[in-house]
């Protein structure tokens, strides 16, 4: 809240900042801080323009009147203009804030640090706040790469890295980008799992929007604290099983930041554009609840109405705020919170699960990439599942609907090609009654097995095995052993993340299948070396899907998630395998392509979105791989002059 020329205004009042205002602020000499701006009649439109000029060095404040020569259309954006076509237009602005001198060093959106160039220095009082060296953005991510790698513990290039973003936005983005295949492991899986199970004691500076139950009731105003306006994804988990490790509670806010860095790094969404949130039902992990060091409610999960209360607060909230085409990302939830969301929200929000829907798209890719090593369709393989929640029901109802399409064959019908072993042993028609729905539609008749190995070894004799069940080393080698036995080239999942939970490790499925198995695993193996030669396995992480997939729905507009936008993001990312990685044995594409990867999946889920019929963005743009890719962030840094 602020007085203007005796007006009060509040947050809400404020609208109407435009380009114009921009330019014009810019025009203004003195070093300055414009604190706010508001259109002279409180909305967008033509006029004259009031705004509150702070003076950087007496700090006064002198309101300004600028005339607004066109028309305001809104628009997020800041003082030196945003560089991505991923704007849009639709919400406008309160807030204007120019950073100089020493605040413009402690901006992390704005900061270069030792790059800011001899003028840029002058005109934005920097002078004697910097050694005198200018480096280039090059050299910055040669000296961060050079001092990150003499860390030899993952959490501390983890903790680095978390600095880096916190103090230099740009020179954080490109390092990844620039080296995306040796720093994946280190903001994502395998390190982000123990940066959330230690997340209470590393904590510096909140990253994203924690909403608890505490807040119940104000979601709508918290989310307005939040300092960014104009939101295009948000990924948000309640915590409940974070990645294979369990309820890890409010500390699982790492997940949707360091999904959020790799929407920006993979898939070249706007920082600003992206929403980190953790919501704080309570945990039930007894460990966290009795560490002092934890950070979130020091109470059991509430459940059912004051569950779906919040949540459904949470969601409308978003809605009211941000429009109906940002895009949420359910992570990590439990299963029997997962299914139940995706099916409420899927039909009034934009809502993807990257659980289920992400892990569908990127194994079902691997799956097509694997056709061309071992031959024969989709249909004609054999799958079995170790692990029946999220991830592998996902993952075979898409393999089901992928050959129903193919072959004409009903949905009913192609799912009989897909085995399922949880907890309880193989899930077959006598368990029934006592399976959750979700589990349902993979009973088929057989007698009960109990044992993986003997449903493997005995009575399915897949030629595809899938693990999804957050355990690990379940692969043993009586079982990889058995599926080298009936099958030339077994093609071999291993999903469950984080490494620790592994259903085996690339080196047990290489040396007990004798060379032969086509492995991929969730979280990354290091090449290995088996007989004296190098097998190099893939990454079948979503990752490769969700960051082009979000990029897909925004630039089309999209307002709902459709299953054919995951099928043909499948085909993009399968299309994007060379003959040069088949020849090795590759069934993915190297990360190190990711973002020309994005924008294939980009153009290929917003073709589909126009075709249903679901995008808003009018007309459609003619190339539009091109414009994905023009669309995404680029992490150069502009000149400020
Ligand atoms: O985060 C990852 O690496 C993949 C994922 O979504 C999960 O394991 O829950
Ligand atoms: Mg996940």
């Amino acid at each position: 809240m602020f007085s203007l020329n005796g007006t009060t205004f509040t947050n809400n009042s404020l609208s109407g900042v435009s380009r114009c205002l921009t330019q014009s602020s810019r025009r203004v000499s003195a070093p300055m801080v414009v604190v706010a701006a508001v259109s002279s009649n409180g909305k967008p439109g033509d006029g004259s323009v009031s705004v509150l000029v702070e003076n950087a060095l007496t700090e006064s404040a002198t309101p300004v009147e600028m005339e607004v020569k066109s028309t305001v259309t809104g628009g997020v954006q800041d003082v030196y203009g945003e560089d991505s076509a991923t704007e849009d237009q639709s919400i406008t602005p309160w807030t204007l804030s120019v950073a100089s001198g020493f605040s413009l060093l402690r901006n992390p959106h704005y900061n270069k640090g030792l790059a800011f160039s001899e003028r840029e220095r002058d005109s934005h009082y920097l002078r004697g706040l910097l050694p005198p060296v200018v480096i280039s953005h090059d050299l910055q991510v040669k000296k961060m790469m050079n001092s990150i790698r003499k860390y030899d513990v993952p959490l501390q290039r983890y903790m680095a890295m978390m600095d880096l973003q916190e103090m230099n936005e740009r020179l954080f983005y490109k390092l990844l980008i620039d080296n995306v295949e040796e720093l994946l492991p280190i903001v994502y899986t395998p390190t982000v799992g123990e940066a959330c199970q230690k997340y209470g004691s590393i904590f510096r500076r909140p990253q994203g929007l924690f909403i608890s139950l505490k807040e119940k009731g104000k979601i709508h105003e918290v989310l307005k604290n939040w300092p960014e306006k104009k939101i295009q994804v948000i990924v948000v988990t309640d915590g409940e099983r974070i990645l294979g490790l369990g309820d890890l509670g409010c500390q699982g806010m790492g997940i949707p930041v360091g999904k959020l860095s790799l929407y920006t790094a993979l898939g070249g969404i706007r920082p600003s554009a992206c929403l980190p949130v953790t919501i704080d039902v309570g945990s039930n992990n007894e460990n966290l609840l009795n560490d002092e060091f934890y950070i979130g409610l020091r109470q059991r999960r509430a459940t059912g109405q004051e569950y779906a209360e919040l949540l459904d607060e949470f969601m409308y909230a978003v809605k009211q705020n941000y429009g109906e085409k940002v895009l949420i990302q359910f992570e990590d939830f439990a299963n029997h919170n997962a299914f139940d969301l995706l099916a409420k929200y899927g039909t009034s929000h934009l809502v993807f699960n990257d659980d289920i829907q992400g892990t569908a798209s990127v194994v079902l890719a691997g799956l097509m990439a694997a056709l061309n090593l071992v031959g024969g369709t989709l249909s004609e393989h054999t799958f079995l599942f170790l692990g029946a929640g999220e991830a592998g029901t996902g993952i075979a109802e898409l393999i089901a609907l992928e050959m129903s399409k193919q072959t004409g064959i009903p949905l009913e019908e192609t799912r009989k090609k897909i085995w399922m072993v949880d907890s309880r042993g193989l899930i077959v028609n006598s368990r029934m009654e006592m399976l959750q729905h979700f589990k349902r539609p993979w009973a088929h008749d057989h007698e009960p097995v109990q044992e993986l190995v003997n449903a493997v070894k005995v009575s399915i004799k897949p030629t595809v095995l899938i693990g999804s069940s957050g355990a690990g080393r379940t692969f043993t080698k009586e079982v990889v052993q058995a599926m080298a036995t009936f099958n030339e080239k077994p093609i071999i999942f291993a999903l469950s993340n984080p490494t620790s939970q592994s259903e085996c490790t690339a080196e047990e499925a290489y040396s007990w299948s004798e060379g032969r198995a086509i492995f991929a695993s969730g979280s990354p193996f290091a090449p290995v070396e088996y007989n004296g030669k190098v097998y190099a396995s893939g990454q079948a992480n979503n990752a490769y899907i969700f960051p082009g997939f979000g990029l897909g729905l925004i630039i089309s507009g999209a307002i709902r998630v459709h299953d054919d936008m995951l099928l043909v993001a499948s085909e993009a990312l399968a299309e994007q395998v060379s003959q040069e990685n088949f020849e090795k044995g590759l069934i993915y594409p190297p990360f190190s392509n990711i973002r020309k990867i994005s924008a294939h999946i980009a153009a290929k889920v917003a073709a589909k979105a126009y075709e249903l019929g679901l995008a808003t963005r009018l007309p459609q743009p003619k190339d539009l791989v091109a414009y994905a890719e023009s669309c995404m962030y680029s992490p150069a840094y502009r000149s400020y002059r």
